[in-house]
């Protein structure tokens, strides 16, 4: 996953919704007048994190971050300007000081599904936030890959490979209401004006071919390269058996569709005013 060149040519779909849901989200956010503090979280090759400027006001200071120090020095070589830099961060890791209320507005696109302490992630989001911040996040909610992970993890031949394989599945796929779990993490938190929603979208892959690539784009095992073409053929064999790809001819010359949960939240960290208050109401309560 972190092969920045090959995600950068296969991220269609991601792309196709940040476009989608920044159109809708980013005109109802509350923008500054100027000094924007921006943050993409899990940024990846920085494409993304530049499409979002098309959705912002023109002051501002945009950081994206990623766990991938590939990742970074890929969007640092191709995104960075005067206004746009990318460091390595862990979301779900121990916060740097300096960056600790410092950013206006937090995104975060495709990223949070590889997340498993999620509470651990929106907690820092929370505290990377100024008061009054805002946070808008896209992210897969369940995904068919994700049983073909298990399917393959199943697998004696791909098992060795596959032994961490939860890691990589996103902690909402087997949820009935993934976004009811986030609002309450979100209440918990002490975020308000929370805005969750789970959608359920199609993404239609050209052909098997332009598919294999965006399967390789995402896939987070460490499978021996002389091993990779088999893994992605058992792949493939797992889609027809669950009849997402044709059995007869390989889907040539056909759409690939595919269904997926998205899940779309917006929050908003209160004012210092409003935090003091709650917490003289809890203190007052115990
Ligand atoms: C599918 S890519 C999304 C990239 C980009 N945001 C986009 O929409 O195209 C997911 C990114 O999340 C990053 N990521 C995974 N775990 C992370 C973590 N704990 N902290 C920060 N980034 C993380 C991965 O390294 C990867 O670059
Ligand atoms: C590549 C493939 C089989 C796609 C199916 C649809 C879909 C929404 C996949 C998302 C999976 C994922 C983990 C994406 C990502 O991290 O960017």
């Amino acid at each position: 996953m972190n092969n920045a060149e090959l995600y950068q040519r296969s991220n269609n779909l991601q792309k196709r919704d940040a476009i989608v849901f920044l159109e809708q989200y980013a005109p109802k956010m509350k923008w500054k007048k100027s000094n924007n503090r921006i943050l993409d979280i899990g940024c990846g090759d920085g494409s993304v994190t530049n499409m979002l400027k098309k959705y912002i006001p023109v002051d501002f200071k945009l950081l994206g971050c990623d766990i991938s120090e590939k990742m970074v020095n890929y969007a640092n070589d191709h995104h960075c300007n005067e206004q746009t830099s990318f460091t390595v961060l862990d979301i779900e890791g121990d916060l740097p000081e300096g960056m600790k209320g410092n950013f206006d507005h937090v995104f975060s696109f495709y990223a949070l599904h590889w997340i498993i302490n999620q509470e651990r992630a929106f907690r820092n989001i929370f505290n990377l936030l100024d008061y009054k911040g805002e946070c808008f996040m896209i992210f897969v909610a369940g995904a068919p890959v994700f049983d073909v992970y298990r399917i393959l993890a199943h697998n004696n031949k791909w098992s060795k490979w596959l032994q961490d394989v939860d890691k990589y599945i996103s902690p909402y796929h087997d949820s009935q209401e993934p976004a009811k779990e986030i609002r309450a993490m979100a209440e918990k938190i002490g975020f308000v004006d929370i805005d969750v929603d789970c959608k359920d979208l199609v993404f239609v892959y050209e052909d098997v071919d332009i598919l294999r690539k965006a399967m390789t784009a995402i896939n987070p095992f460490k499978v021996p390269q002389e091993l990779y073409d088999d893994f992605m053929d058992d792949y493939l064999e797992i889609l027809k058996e669950m009849n997402l790809v044709d059995k007869i001819n390989n889907n040539y010359g056909k759409t690939v569709p595919f269904n997926y949960r998205l899940l779309v939240v917006y929050a908003r960290k209160p004012s210092q005013d409003k935090m003091l208050d709650l917490s003289l109401e809890n203190s007052t309560k115990e």
